[in-house]
Formats: structure tokens, sequence, C-alpha cells
């Protein structure tokens, strides 16, 4: 489908195919924490590190994205899940939303594991179809944290596996998943699932070396990428860490490459 090999090439635009995506999409979901209560000035410094997309909801399309048309590519988030209701995803936007607003991909959270788990994978299957008709790529934000799942079993490499082979199973283009926290548990569950398998950045991570070091193994285990919110929005210096991790995720550099980067571009920042 010619639509969506298009629109694909503007999400993964360079030769290795590798995707660098960022989100602002949390405030419905989580409350509008520091970084998004000034999204305007982190926009404009999260535009400005170079990722490959970026994903929000539709009033900040409306209102804040005007800037960064054909700069970075769109991702319209189509649901969300709420302060008061953490593990169910509601459809708030539509694809023809997304179509008419220059998206260049939809985004769906869906969550597994509890016992909305059959209206949860209803909608994805629903949004799948209707994104096939009109050749828009798909992403899903599928995570193992319903009520069946406990503490840190949301990262178990059976649960984040189900995830995301659930997610290709309806068709899902680029899947956003949790971090199971080894390259090597990774590896076995992007070698499960037959289409592209990214990570959400999560709050695992509290030094820019871990997040880099994330970045690297993930990469290493076979990752098409990461779609990053939290960590990179709160960083004091989010433009540096933004161009550091581009580099991470195309360039293949180390950790220590990386973090004598990020050292350097935080240094020209300040000067
Ligand atoms: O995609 C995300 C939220 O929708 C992931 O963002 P975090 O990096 O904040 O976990």
């Amino acid at each position: 489908m010619i639509g969506k090999e298009i629109r694909l090439k503007r999400l993964m635009p360079t030769e290795d195919g590798k995707y660098f995506g960022l989100t602002v999409d949390h405030a419905i979901a989580r409350g509008v924490m520091p970084g998004l209560d000034c999204i305007r000035d982190t926009l404009a410094k999260m535009t400005a590190g170079g990722p490959n997309a970026i994903t929000m909801h539709k009033g900040i399309v409306d209102q804040c994205f005007t800037p960064y048309a054909g700069k970075v590519a769109l991702v319209l988030k189509l649901t969300t899940f709420g302060v008061y209701h953490p593990d169910d995803d509601v459809q708030v936007a539509d694809v023809e939303e997304a179509i008419c607003m220059g998206a260049d991909a939809v985004s769906v959270g869906c969550i597994v594991g509890g016992d909305n788990q059959e209206t949860q994978l209803a909608m994805l299957g629903r949004i799948s179809k209707e994104a096939h008709r009109y050749g828009i790529p798909l992403i899903s934000h599928i995570y193992p944290r319903g009520n069946h799942i406990t503490g840190s079993d949301q990262y178990s490499v059976e649960n984040v596996t189900y995830a995301a082979r659930a997610a290709a199973e309806l068709g899902v283009d680029l899947i956003k998943t949790n971090y199971t926290g080894d390259p090597d548990s990774f590896a076995k569950v992007v070698q499960a699932v037959p289409t592209r398998v990214a990570i959400a950045g999560g709050t695992g991570c509290k030094t820019a070396a871990e997040y880099i070091k994330m970045t690297r193994d993930v990469m290493d285990a076979g990752a098409i990428g990461v779609t990053y919110g939290r960590f990179v929005f709160q960083y004091p210096h989010i433009t540096p860490l933004v161009k550091t991790l581009s580099q991470v995720i195309h360039n293949g550099i180390s950790v220590q490459q990386a973090m004598e980067l990020l050292e350097q571009l935080e240094h020209e920042e300040k000067v």
C-alpha cells in the first residue's frame, strides 16, 4: 500500500530504518506534570534535537504543532487512559481526524492482562482496520498492566512478549511496550514479534547514563527504536539529550561516546 509506505518513510526517513520518537501525550493519563506545563517551550527544545517523530493529542496539534510541520513527523494519539482509569484506554480521536490533521501515523494505547482486555483489544482491532483502509501507519502503546498483572510482572519477558505479540497479531506496524530490563530478555521479545518493536522510557532510569545505556541495550537487542517522554522532557538539558540519543539510535555510538557528547553539548548550551 503506497500511502502507508510513504508515511512510514516519513517516520523512519534514514537509511538505517531506525525510529526515534518522542511523546508529550501524558497530561490526561498522568496529570499535568513538569515539562508538560510549559508545552510550547518543551516542544521547541525537543524538536531542536532532531527526533524522527513526536506523539500528541489533537488539541495540542491544533494549538502548538504548526511551527514544526515538515520538520518532524506527527503521530496523533487516538486513545488515552486517565488519572482515574489508569488501566483502561478509551478512544478520544479517530483515523479520519488524523488524516485531516496531516498526521503521519496514529497511535493507540492498549492495556492487556486485565478484566477489560477484551474491550481493549477490540478497540485496537477496530482502529487497525480503519488505519489499514486509509494507509496510515498504526503504532500501539501496549502494556501488560491490567488487574491480573502485579508488580514487576509488567516487565517479565512472558508478559511483554504476550502484549507485543497481541499487537502484531492485530496488524500494528510499530509496537511500543515495556523494556524487560536487559538486552538478552528483550531480544526474546523482538524475536517473537514479526514487526517493529520499540520501548517506552518509563521511570526506571534515574540518570542520563542509565537512560543512554538502556537505549544502547535495546538497540543492540534488535529494537527498531524508542518512544521517549518523561525522562526527556523533564531533563534539564532537553535538546542536548535528544541530540545524543539520536546518535545512539541512528549512528550506533557507545555509551561512553554518548556520555562525552552529552557533556559537550550541555557545556555548549550553557555558554
Ligand atoms: O509513550 C509514552 C507515554 O505515552 C512513554 O513515555 P515515557 O518515556 O514517559 O514512559
